[in-house]
C-alpha cells in the first residue's frame, strides 16, 4: 500500500468512481433501457461532475474516448476484464498493460480478483505483475475483490467479504472495492480487516434513489472510503441529482434523507 491521499482519485481521503465497463463484463443489457448510454462519450460527460473522482473504464474506451476528456476526468484503467459469454470457471483476461494505460494517462489501474475460483493462482500471479508495474508508474491499485466460483455460493456473505478485504490488502492493493456484506457491523469487519487500506463499496444493479443512497450511507459511517459505482448512476434518468446527493453523503457525510432533500 502507498500512501495515496494526494491521488486525484482521492478527494479528502475518499473516492467516488464511475465505472463503465459494462458494455465488456454484462453485455448490451444493461443498456437496454438507457440506449443513448452506448455512446460512451455521454458516460465521460456524466464523469465530469466535481463528485466523479476517477472513470474506470477499459482500453478500448480509454483509447477512443479519453483523449477528449484529460483535463477534466481522471482516468483508473480497468486492465482485466471478460465477457459474459464466457461460461468456464470465474476468470478475467488481462487486456492492457500498465505501461500502456500509462502512455494513454491512466491516474490508477483497476484489477478484478476472483478468490475462491479455479483461477485464483493465476490471478494472483497476474495482480503481482500488474501491482509491481503500477508502483513504477506510481499508480494506485484497485482491486475489484470479488470472492466467487466453485463452492462459492453466496459472495456477499460478510465473512467473505471481510476475507476480500484483507486479500486485497495482502496483495498489495490500495483501495478495495467490495460488494456491501449486508450490514454495518459487517462492513465495519470488512474496513477493519483491511488495516490502513481503504475500502469503497461497490454500486451493483440499479435501486431506489433512498435505497441507494442509504445504502452508501451505512457503508461511510462503517469506514468506508466511497464508492465505485456504474448502473446505479448512469442508468438513471438524471445523474447529475444522483452524482449531487452522493457528493453530500460521501464528502460532506450528510445523511442520505438530507441528501435528498437538498437535491430535490
Ligand atoms: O460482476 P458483477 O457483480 O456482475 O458486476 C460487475 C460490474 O460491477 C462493477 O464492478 C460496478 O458497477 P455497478 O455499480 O453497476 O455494479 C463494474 O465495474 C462491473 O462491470
Amino acid at each position: 500500500m502507498i500512501p495515496i491521499d494526494d491521488s486525484p482519485i482521492v478527494r479528502d481521503g475518499k473516492s467516488l468512481i464511475l465505472a463503465m465497463d459494462h458494455g465488456l463484463e454484462h453485455g448490451p443489457t444493461d443498456f437496454e433501457e438507457v440506449p443513448e448510454k452506448l455512446d460512451p462519450s455521454t458516460v465521460f460527460d456524466t464523469a465530469t461532475h466535481d463528485a466523479v473522482t476517477a472513470m474506470a473504464v477499459q482500453k478500448g474506451i480509454a483509447e477512443g474516448y479519453y483523449p477528449s476528456y484529460e483535463d477534466d476526468v481522471n482516468l483508473l484503467a480497468k486492465v482485466n476484464g471478460t465477457s459474459n459469454l464466457w461460461m468456464g470457471e470465474y476468470d478475467s483476461a488481462v487486456n492492457w498493460s500498465v505501461d500502456y494505460a500509462a502512455e494513454i494517462g491512466a491516474d490508477a489501474v483497476g484489477f478484478t480478483l476472483y478468490g475462491g475460483s479455479n483461477h485464483e493462482v493465476e490471478m494472483a500471479e497476474e495482480f503481482r505483475d500488474v501491482q509491481e508495474a503500477a508502483r513504477e508508474h506510481d499508480l494506485p491499485v484497485v482491486m475489484w475483490s470479488y470472492p466467487r466460483g466453485q463452492g462459492l455460493k453466496n459472495d456477499t456473505k460478510p465473512e467473505v467479504i471481510s476475507y476480500a478485504t484483507r486479500i486485497a490488502l495482502e496483495l498489495g492493493a490500495d483501495i478495495a472495492k467490495v460488494k456491501y456484506p449486508g450490514s454495518p457491523d459487517a462492513m465495519e469487519h470488512a474496513c477493519k480487516s483491511a488495516g490502513d487500506m481503504k475500502v469503497v463499496m461497490s454500486g451493483g444493479s440499479k435501486t431506489s434513489d433512498y435505497e441507494f443512497l442509504s445504502t452508501v450511507e451505512a457503508a461511510v459511517s462503517a469506514g468506508a472510503k466511497g464508492l465505485a459505482v456504474g448502473r446505479n448512476v448512469w442508468q438513471r434518468e438524471d445523474p447529475t441529482r444522483i452524482l449531487d446527493a452522493l457528493e453530500k453523503v460521501i464528502f460532506e457525510e450528510e445523511t442520505a434523507d438530507a441528501a435528498l432533500e437538498a437535491t430535490e
